[in-house]
């Protein structure tokens, strides 16, 4: 008998490109997410098992074995960091890029910059590979608010349409990264499970390919 899999979804905006695309892979959850309160889900893959979860809790859930495989964004790879997952494949879902943004016309003061955003850890690494000295200020949304209201000379944020920075004054500065959902494997489940979890990455890897062609 095959093993149990355990798939841990990012909920919100990534869950959204997620669940069409594991249709397009065939696996289906046996009720719908949307409507349930419940945050694990049985599928119509025998042993295979979803949960749904915050978001930045899905690497840990991974990392830690909890679940076998994962849907993360990249953002929340980069700033987690982990060297218990293996990242086989971008689903190029939620796709966006991560920049740096300020008040519009508005230069950046020449000593320390003040630097709002989720992502602390990432913008430390980004900005000492710039040369910039900065003092890191935790947000945990809504960053654009913060040059507005003089909290922040600047922000390290998820970029899409460009909306919302323009939506508040601001403009883009600094391409940081390009953004895009991956899915993840524990290690040891990839060696333990390597039988079921290459079949179910063949499928979402098809899925991947079919909706590039779609889109293109
Ligand atoms: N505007 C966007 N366009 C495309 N993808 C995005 C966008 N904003 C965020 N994402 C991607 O979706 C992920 C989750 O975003 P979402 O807004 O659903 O949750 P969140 O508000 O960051 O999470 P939480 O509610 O757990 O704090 C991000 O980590 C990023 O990978
Ligand atoms: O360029 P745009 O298309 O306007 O998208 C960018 C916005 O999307 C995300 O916010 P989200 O809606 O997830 O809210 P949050 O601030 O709570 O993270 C991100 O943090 C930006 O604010």
């Amino acid at each position: 008998m095959s093993p149990t899999l355990t798939l841990a979804l990012s909920k919100g905006r990534i869950l959204d490109d997620t669940l069409p695309l594991l249709a397009a892979a065939g696996i289906e959850p046996a009720e719908d997410i949307k409507k349930s309160r419940k945050l694990v889900f049985e599928t119509n893959l025998p042993g295979v098992r979803l949960l749904i979860l915050r978001a930045t809790d899905v690497p840990t859930y991974v990392e830690l074995g909890a679940a076998d495989l994962g849907v993360s964004g990249k953002d929340v790879l980069m700033e987690q960091g982990s060297d218990g997952i293996y990242e086989p494949l971008d689903l190029k879902i939620a796709s966006c890029r991560l920049m740096t943004a300020g008040l519009k016309g508005v230069a950046q003061p020449q000593g320390r910059r003040r630097v709002a955003t989720k992502f602390v850890k990432l913008a430390k690494r980004w900005y000492a590979e710039q040369g910039i000295q900065v003092d890191l200020i935790k947000l945990y949304g809504g960053m654009e608010l913060a040059p507005l209201m003089g909290l922040a000379d600047e922000i390290v944020d998820i970029v899409d349409t460009g909306n919302t920075l323009v939506a508040n004054g601001l403009e883009p500065r600094e391409f940081i990264a390009d953004i895009s959902s991956r899915l993840i494997v524990n290690k040891a489940s990839m060696k333990m499970k390597y039988q079921s979890i290459q079949p179910l990455l063949d499928r979402l890897r098809e899925a991947v390919e079919q909706r590039a062609l779609a889109h293109s």
